[in-house]
């Protein structure tokens, strides 16, 4: 099974997916997607970036009636991020029904989505709090829902969302097909899926495999006061396309973004703090790449899914592996390669290899790059960068005259030089000290990975590997995305990252997280800073259009 053909979908969807430019199904959608259509229950686990939200979106798509008044389909995720990229998503999939979906989440006018409901949507993609909020109020009822999906289940449990979200499935009546998606499966979940599932099977994409391969996992041992040191001469060896760094709290990840930017870098912090306009703002900065470099607690690390992401950093080490798994998995997507770098002070070398344990995938140690393979790196760039607007035969006349008199006057290789660190920007002598965090302490809990399906149980899944050698279905695991989504981002200053064309072969998988997210309530889980504050319900407004005609 592997082209969408072969599902018998109606040609409104097939077309969607089309323009899409998926061209294969990825191994979860060949497995999910004919037993999500035959109205089954579903727990359904892949690694990161494999494309879980179109296998269970194409069916649910298909489902669904244009006619239809009544709200038929809910979506639960525990990001507003994630929320809404899921409704971009279920969006791009419906377009030719014209079917009508809407994001419901915190942070966002709740009158300006009590009109937006005003409109029939037929397909709602929430956040618990804020959808709870609405049922409260009877602006949403849940009477006539016949799906519902839970994306990232195990981590709305650990957001300490499971009375919440068992408050809105009693609402949703027992006639009604539940399908449960995460690249990681804690023992947590088996639990809602007892109460929640009606014999589920188990639809699992290589489970044994914890790994990711086409995401190259490195470490770096360094102590807490180089680790920003540290990070810049990263970032400047391997200049990213996009990186994505992790930091451990709130309070981490606004210090450490603003140094970084301090030094010149293009970047900016996410976190629960920021109000839905700022964090809107941050994500569409990133994603149309005026920033590179996002720095970000673990709201980030669930199911985001930015192309042109390269690097990864755990400036600060995950508590758990599943976070460790969700976060590099925010690169290496859809085929793509990436590269993960995680710093580990001494005190976490233990931690380090727990998650190496749990992953069963060993992390390379690596020795920082020294400060003149760092300033290579970075020269190298900014040569590419001259050297592109040379070939480009881009329009250089206005300068030409000056450049002529200054070499008249000066040494060709001192002025060029004289460029290039203007153009690097380097402003290595600002001065920069944070906060130290405490090392991480691992919780002190027995891992049960993604191995404890029940019943069909994901082991038995016989972990068919797509790409590479073992293939899928069509052969090379050859799913990838054509034209239809933009993966590279026009006008990104950087061009030395290394990116590379869909190559194949990929395996990976996650597990829950730790710190800070969204929605609602507090949550601790960021240890010597402020915890991630969750804040979904009630607050200011977004300026994103939330009701999208589908
Ligand atoms: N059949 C396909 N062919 C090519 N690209 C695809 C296909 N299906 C999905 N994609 C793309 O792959 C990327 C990852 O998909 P998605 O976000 O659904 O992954 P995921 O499995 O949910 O990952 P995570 O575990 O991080 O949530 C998206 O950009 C999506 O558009
Ligand atoms: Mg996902």
């Amino acid at each position: 099974m592997s082209t969408f053909a072969e599902f018998g979908l109606e040609p409104d969807v097939l077309q969607a997916i089309m323009e899409m430019g998926f061209e294969e199904a990825t191994p979860i959608q060949a497995k999910a997607i004919p037993v999500a259509i035959a109205g089954k229950d579903m727990i359904g686990q892949a690694q990161t970036g494999t494309g879980k939200t179109a296998a269970f979106g194409v069916p649910l798509i298909s489902k669904i009636a244009a006619s239809e008044d009544r709200i038929v389909a809910l979506i639960m995720a525990p990001t507003r991020e994630l929320a809404i990229q899921v409704s971009e998503e279920i969006e791009k999939l419906g377009r030719f029904k014209g079917l009508r979906s809407l994001a419901i989440y915190g942070g966002q006018d709740i009158s300006r989505q009590i009109r937006s409901l005003k409109r029939k949507p037929q397909i709602i993609i929430g956040t618990p709090g804020r959808l709870l909020d609405h049922i409260n109020r009877k602006t949403i009822r849940l009477d006539d829902v016949r799906t519902v999906v839970l994306d990232e289940a195990d981590e709305m449990l650990d957001m300490g969302f499971m009375d919440d979200i068992q408050s809105i499935l009693k609402l949703v009546p027992d006639e009604r097909q539940t399908l449960l998606f995460s690249a990681t499966m804690p023992a947590n979940i088996q639990k809602l899926a007892q109460q929640f599932l009606r014999n589920p099977e188990h639809i699992a994409v290589d489970s044994k495999l914890l790994s990711a391969p086409l995401i190259q996992q490195f470490y770096v041992e360094i102590q807490e006061r180089m680790k920003f040191d540290g990070l810049c001469r990263l970032l400047d060896m391997e200049p990213p396309e996009l990186a994505i760094i992790f930091g451990r709290t709130k309070r981490r990840v606004a210090e450490l973004s603003e140094a970084l930017m301090k030094r010149g870098y293009a970047c900016d912090g996410l976190h629960g703090d920021l109000s839905q306009n700022q964090r809107d703002t941050v994500m569409r900065k990133f994603r149309d790449g005026s920033i590179d470099v996002l720095v970000a607690t673990d709201v980030a690390a669930r199911g985001l899914d930015v192309s042109g992401v390269t690097h990864v950093i755990n400036f600060d080490l995950p508590q758990d592996p599943e976070s460790y798994v969700h976060r590099i998995g925010r690169t290496g997507r859809a085929g793509r390669e990436g590269t993960a770098w995680s710093f580990v002070t001494a005190r976490e070398t233990d931690h380090l290899h727990f998650i190496e344990k749990v992953t069963r995938h060993r992390i390379t140690k690596k020795i920082l790059p020294t400060l003149s393979e760092a300033m290579e790196g970075k020269q190298k760039l900014m040569a590419e960068r001259i050297m592109d607007t040379v070939r480009a035969e881009e329009d250089v006349t206005p300068f030409k005259w000056v450049a002529m008199q200054l070499l008249e006057q000066y040494d060709s290789v001192q002025l060029l030089a004289a460029a290039m660190k203007l153009l690097t920007g380097d402003k290595k002598d600002v001065n920069i000290e944070l906060t130290p965090e405490d090392p991480v302490r691992g919780k002190k809990r027995k891992f049960e990975g993604n191995r404890g399906g029940s019943g069909g149980g994901y082991g038995s899944s016989s972990g068919r590997r797509y790409g590479g050698s073992g293939g899928s279905g069509g052969g090379q695991g050859a799913w990838r995305q054509g034209q239809g989504r933009s993966d590279s981002r026009g006008g990104s200053s950087y061009s030395g990252g290394q990116r590379k064309p869909y190559s194949g072969s990929s395996n990976r998988t996650g597990g829950n997280s730790s710190s800070g997210r969204d929605d609602g309530g507090y949550r601790d889980a960021n240890r010597g800073g402020r915890p991630e504050r969750r804040d979904d319900s009630r607050g200011s407004r977004s300026q994103s259009e939330d009701f999208v005609k589908i």
